[in-house]
């Protein structure tokens, strides 16, 4: 048996909308089985998910090798499906590493990456699924230059995920399709302040810069009005950190240790319809391990 292992993502980090990103200790993971004369998919997801050939993990492995012999595959997930935490990421790049280990392509993770993010369209969920802790990158179409973001020591992510589902082309609809240059400038400025700020370990600027995204955020308010809520309630605490996870509707509020009971506490006792958790950085990114 194969089994690969995948984190969730959380994606934008704030300003680093479609570069920045952080693999999180939520895991999808593919075992893989006898060959079969016909793919078949085992899940839990529910009858609307494929569990023949036209499953999405199933679809993706077959791009990278169309004449793969089919296989019974078994899919466990702790990552919930289009809330902003990487679920299609996770499973593409489970598809990707699944062909490459049974048609034995052997493919370098920077090959996977280049792949992975050509089928995603940007690289921030599938760098640090792949590569674990948290990732910067850029795919200028043809390359995806990346580097490894420092996160500080012991930061905890309170995550709220909502009940309800929001796919990540429907969110990114709801984006401007221009900005002025002086926008742009500002926008990108913010990211790249956060960057620094975050390699050279400075959390307190780092934080602050979390919440001044200038490319995402406003446009999908209406889509996640909880956003403005949580904000609100933590910066009542004193605590700021806090950005739209993905393409939303998820929402992280990053704190440190001593901070993190108390939020999940005013955030328990709102009540908000949705799921509170607290997690932690994946640093391994994706795994293969096989038990015969
Ligand atoms: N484990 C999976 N198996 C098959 N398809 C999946 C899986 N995870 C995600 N998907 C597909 O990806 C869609 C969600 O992707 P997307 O809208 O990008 O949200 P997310 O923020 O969770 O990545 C699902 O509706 C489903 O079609
Ligand atoms: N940069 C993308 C990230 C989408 O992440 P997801 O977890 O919601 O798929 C965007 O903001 O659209």
């Amino acid at each position: 048996m194969i089994k690969i292992t995948v984190p969730a993502t959380s994606a934008n980090i704030g300003p680093g909308f479609d570069s920045l990103g952080v693999a999180l200790k939520l895991y999808l993971t593919l075992e893989v089985y006898e060959e079969t004369s016909e793919w078949q998919v085992i899940h839990d997801y529910g009858a609307n998910m494929p569990s023949d050939v036209n499953n999405f993990i199933v679809k993706t492995a077959l791009l990278l090798d169309p004449n793969l012999t089919p296989h019974r595959i078994v899919v466990k997930s702790d990552i919930p499906l289009a809330r902003g935490l990487g679920s299609s990421s996770s499973a593409l790049l489970a598809g990707l590493a699944m062909a490459n280990v049974l048609a034995d392509l052997r493919l370098s993770n920077d090959a996977l990456l280049k792949q992975a993010t050509a089928l995603e369209g940007h690289p921030d969920n599938v760098a640090p699924a792949l590569l674990g802790g948290s990732v910067a990158a850029f795919y200028d179409g043809n390359q995806v230059y990346h580097a490894p973001l420092s996160l500080p020591k012991d930061i905890n992510f309170i995550t709220f995920i909502p009940n309800y589902e929001l796919l990540t082309t429907e969110a990114r609809n709801a984006l401007p399709a221009k900005m002025t240059f002086k926008d742009s400038v500002a926008a990108s400025a913010i990211s790249n302040t956060l960057t620094a700020a975050l390699n050279a370990g400075d959390f307190n600027t780092a934080r602050v810069l979390i919440e001044k995204d200038q490319f995402h955020e406003q446009a999908r308010a209406h889509l996640a009005p909880h956003l403005k809520i949580i904000r609100d309630t933590a910066h009542q605490l004193e605590i700021v950190g806090t950005y739209l996870s993905g393409a939303g509707p998820t929402v992280i509020t990053l704190v440190s240790k001593d901070n993190a009971t108390k939020l999940l506490k005013a955030l328990t006792n709102m009540a908000l319809p949705g799921k509170l958790l607290l997690l932690e950085p994946d640093y391994t990114g994706l795994q293969i391990t096989k038990n015969n």
